[in-house]
């Protein structure tokens, strides 16, 4: 299937809002909600990631809460494969196992059920955003903890000056982000 063109980057870019100071003084939020409100926009994001993992056939998309569970759900129904929840602490009723991390702005534990990943699997991992690389690093080590193989990481944003998507490559995770923001 064809890559993206430089066009439909950038109106995934021009369509993400930047909201100042919040939740705290010098953050720079990347709201990714304007993906989502216009369907235009929303099937040009979602149409990204099917064809980039259109050939591979991964068994399953694994979302991180919360905001991976919007685009990793459609995209695994695109994909005709499941999708798993990985989930901050104390949502998942079943057997789980956990990872705990540090956020830009704070810290929390995210859990997959058990038998959500069977040994062997081959997993996309999915999110909306990369700041530290705390959250995908903690799904990284969950799928594995469980016997998956993931085959890639996957992001809209990349925000590099916070040293996530150079930290996770470095851990072994390819990685694949759609738009970079420096600064402000
Ligand atoms: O690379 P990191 O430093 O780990 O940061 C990225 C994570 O932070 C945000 O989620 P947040 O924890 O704010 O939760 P939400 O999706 O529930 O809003 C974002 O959606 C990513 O999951
Ligand atoms: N700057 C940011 N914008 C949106 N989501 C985030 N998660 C962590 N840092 C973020």
């Amino acid at each position: 299937m064809a890559p993206h063109t430089c066009a439909q980057v950038d109106y995934i870019r021009h369509n993400i809002r930047t909201v100042a100071d919040w939740p705290s003084q010098g953050v720079q939020f990347r709201d990714i909600t304007p993906l989502l409100s216009n369907p235009r926009v929303f099937r040009v994001l979602i149409d990204e990631f099917v064809h980039r993992y259109f050939d591979e056939r991964p068994d399953l998309i694994a979302g991180l809460d919360a905001r991976g569970f919007i685009i990793g759900s459609v995209l695994a129904y695109e994909l005709n494969i499941g999708f798993v929840p990985i989930r901050k602490k104390g949502k998942l009723p079943y057997a789980t196992v956990e990872e705990s991390y540090e956020l830009e702005y704070g810290s929390a534990t995210v859990e997959v059920h058990t038998d959500a990943v069977k040994p062997g699997h081959r997993v996309v991992l999915i999110d909306d955003l990369i700041a530290t690389g705390g959250t995908m690093m903690a799904g990284k080590r969950l799928v594995e903890r469980l016997g998956g193989v993931i085959i890639e990481g996957a992001a809209i944003v990349d925000l590099p000056e916070l040293g996530g998507s150079n930290k996770l490559r470095a851990a072994g995770l390819p990685l694949y982000t759609l738009v970079d923001f420096s600064g402000h």
